[in-house]
Formats: C-alpha cells, structure tokens, sequence
C-alpha cells in the first residue's frame, strides 16, 4: 500500500501526518514503529491522521499514535499541524476548524506569521479521571520514586501529564526520573513527565519525557499541564511563555472552569510516498 504523507514539526516534536481523507490510511503497531522509527522508516515521535467527521458540528476526526505504537487521546504540538496541514492540503479553507479526538472536541485557528492559536479544552483534574490512584484532588501530590518522595501535579489533557518542580531544568534527571514515573503503578494508563523550571510568574522553562516516545523537544498538552498545574499552586500568572528545547509556546488559562489556549508555530519539511510492504520486511 503506497501512501502520501507529510513530515512537520511543533517546536521540533515531530510527525508524519497522513490524510485519511482523500486516502484509505489503516495501520497496525508494528507499521507505526517502523514508520516512527528515525533508522528502518521515517522517524517521528508521533504519526497523526486526518479523517472524516465522526461527530455533528465538526470538520475532521484527529488520530494520534506515540512511535512505541500506542493510540493516545491528544497531542497539542500535533493539532498546530493539523490545522496547518488541512489548510495546506486544501482540505479546509475556514479560519476556524473543530477537530473531535478521543478526548473531546478542539478547536484550531490559523493565527498570522505562521502560528496556530488552538483551544485545548478544560483540563482535568479529578484523580480517576487521569486516570491516577489517590484518595482525593488535590494540587500536589506525594509520589514514591524509587525510594525517593517526590511531589508532582497530576493533570489530564485529555492525555495524563505529572508535573514536577525542579530548580534547573538542565541538570533534572528527565531520562532516569521520567522513565521511572512514565511506568509508575499509580498512573495506570502510563504517563507524560514534565520537568518545570518557575523563572517568574509569566515565565517558566519545561522539559517533557512523554508516554510512548520518551523526551521530546517540546510538547503541547505538557507545556499546557505544566502551567495548569503552576497556576493551581498559585505560582503562575494566567499568561505564561513556556521556553521548550525546541522554542517557545504561550500557555493562557485563568483557572477552573475555564480551558486552556496554546499558540505556537507549525512548520511543514516535505513531502513523499511510502511503500508499506517495504516497511515490515
Ligand atoms: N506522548 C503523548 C502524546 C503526544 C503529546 C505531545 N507530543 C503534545 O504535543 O501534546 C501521550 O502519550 O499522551
């Protein structure tokens, strides 16, 4: 099966975007890994399809796979591109798009100079929800890491984020710590880890170890968890610039119940067809 796709990035986090449109797109675990993978395929850290509506009152359905080859609820670097790519695509000419996933409905908005201002929804916060095991909400939570107590928040996107504090997020343990609490017990569908470094109240530096791809150099939902889980401890201002590896995403969220705006760039780097059958060999 030969199928055209698209190579884009937010910030460096980076995908293989089909349109499962105009094209019949169905792939398994093992097809994901191979296109994920940086040596035997394409290598991204998420492959993200276009489809038809599937619910009233929107234009596209949005699917996202992580490059271990796990379906995942949202991607927010991912819906910039989306919105980049149906308009590139010529598959939309609106100024606003309404995208269902599995975790709801968004909305994207093609901004001026190349950015993306997308509506990210509400964010989650009741525990089995996350889903993540304790007894109660609350904005910090005591977490058992390999013999250490750490105290993360624990936010859903859609997609579960825990947040720690950390002083410097050069020198964070983000690969040894990130692993560690992606698998932890308590979070039962696996986690993303984002390392938050407060330089003020409307400035934070973030690095993300994400579920099913490890660290990225950036990442939408984390960066939008990450400033969530700041306002709630009532160290972060309702307008925060979040400073990636990759670049720089503005983070809006003035409190329950409100939801969560994200602007930020979204680049196409080419296109091309790929043989499948070639793939698995
Ligand atoms: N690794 C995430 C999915 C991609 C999220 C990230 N790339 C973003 O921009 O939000 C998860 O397993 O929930």
């Amino acid at each position: 099966m030969r199928l055209k796709f698209t190579k884009m990035h937010g910030l460096g986090n980076d995908f293989v975007v089909f349109d499962a449109v105009r094209q019949q797109v169905e792939l398994d675990a093992v097809t994901i890994r191979r296109l994920a993978d940086r040596r035997f395929g394409i290598g991204c850290d998420q492959i993200l399809l276009v489809e038809p509506p599937r619910v009233p009152d929107t234009d596209f359905h949005y699917r996202i796979f992580n490059a271990d080859g796990s379906e995942v609820e949202q991607c927010g670097n991912g819906a910039r591109c989306f919105a980049q790519f149906v308009r590139e695509q010529g598959l939309s000419t609106q100024e606003e798009i309404r995208v269902s996933t599995a975790s709801g409905v968004i909305r994207l908005a093609l901004q001026p100079e190349g950015l993306v201002r997308v509506n990210m929804g509400a964010p989650v916060l009741e525990p089995a929800l996350i889903p993540f095991l304790a007894a109660k909400t609350q904005w910090s939570y005591p977490l058992e890491v390999d013999g250490e107590t750490f105290h993360i928040g624990a936010v859903s996107m859609g997609n579960p984020h825990a947040v720690l504090l950390v002083d410097d997020v050069d020198t964070a343990p983000v690969a040894r710590l990130g692993s560690l609490i992606e698998t932890h017990p308590r979070f039962p569908q696996r986690v993303n880890v984002g390392f938050m470094q407060i330089i003020n109240t409307q400035r934070v530096r973030l690095r993300v170890y994400e579920r099913g791809a490890g660290e990225t150099l950036a990442c939408g939902t984390g960066a939008c968890a990450a400033v969530v889980s700041g306002w709630l401890r009532k160290l972060l201002a309702p307008r925060v610039q979040v400073r990636l590896p990759g670049g720089e995403l503005l983070i809006e969220w003035c409190g329950p119940p409100q939801t969560v705006w994200m602007t930020g760039p979204a680049v196409s780097v080419f296109q091309g067809e790929i043989d499948l059958l070639r793939l698995v060999l």
